[in-house]
């Protein structure tokens, strides 16, 4: 493992989904310690999946109280409840089905086949949010090679939305329509971790933390930003010796 500033490195895709589970399980259990409950918000991606997966078959699981998380979602691809391709279906799959959790703490936005448009959907998610975005113990992000995180992608108008949540249209990643927490929203988190793995990464870590001007440079969590990478994603980091 190596370490700089705000951005640790694993050695591999492995390595770093258990590590990432282990601190995850901890920054829960330390938010329950303080105040009786935890709030995180999932993502989606292949990352965030083998994650959760680490999660579940972590021995340290029972830390946490899972019947006091509410878990919220940073973005969600705009199709059918149950389709195996939302970040729902993925997480639910993964871990959320086979942990105690409260299912009125489980906050999924709205399924296509539930509102018509993703613009709908948003709203749905703004209203369950709350006037106050809660200040989020835990944020979840993966990143895109072209630097999106969440659903807001570069030169898309998602990415200047106002307001806490917003309906996407046109995403370069299928599917086209989605829903994401806007900027605003993410960066009031009191932790935002980004997750990246692969050398299809290296690029868009690399600018983001370099210029800030990708979407995933523009996450400055209110408490803490935080990327754990792995050493192919991180190595066109040019600071960083291995
Ligand atoms: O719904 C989604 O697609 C996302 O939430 C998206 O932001 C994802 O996290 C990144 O694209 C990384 O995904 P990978 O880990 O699969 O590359």
């Amino acid at each position: 493992m190596s370490r700089s500033g705000a951005v640790i490195v694993h050695n591999d895709a492995d390595v770093l989904a258990e590590a990432v589970a282990a601190r995850l399980l901890n920054r829960l259990a330390d938010a329950q310690a303080h105040r009786g409950e935890a709030s995180i918000v999932l993502t989606g991606g292949r990352i965030a999946a083998k994650v959760y997966q680490n999660i579940l078959g972590s021995p340290i699981r029972t830390v946490v109280d899972w019947s006091k998380v509410d878990f919220w979602w940073g973005d969600e691809r705009f199709l059918p409840s149950g389709d195996p391709e939302r970040n729902e279906t993925q997480a639910r799959e993964a871990f959320l089905d086979h942990l105690p959790v409260d299912p009125a703490r489980v906050h999924p936005m709205a399924a296509s086949d539930a509102v018509a448009t993703p613009e709908a959907a948003a709203e749905l998610y703004a209203a369950e949010l709350g006037p106050q975005v809660p200040a989020f113990d835990l944020l979840l992000l993966g990143i895109g090679e072209d630097g999106h995180v969440a659903s807001l992608f570069p030169g898309n108008p998602a990415l200047e939305a106002e307001g806490a949540v917003v309906g996407v249209r046109n995403s370069p990643k299928p599917p086209p329509e989605r829903v994401s927490l806007t900027m605003s929203a993410i960066n009031g988190a009191t932790a935002a971790w980004i997750i990246a793995s692969g050398e299809g990464k290296a690029e868009a870590v690399d600018e983001a933390l370099s210029k800030g001007e990708l979407p995933a440079g523009r996450v400055k969590a209110v408490g803490h930003t935080r990327w754990l990478i792995d050493k192919d994603a991180a190595s066109h980091l040019k600071h960083l010796e291995f």
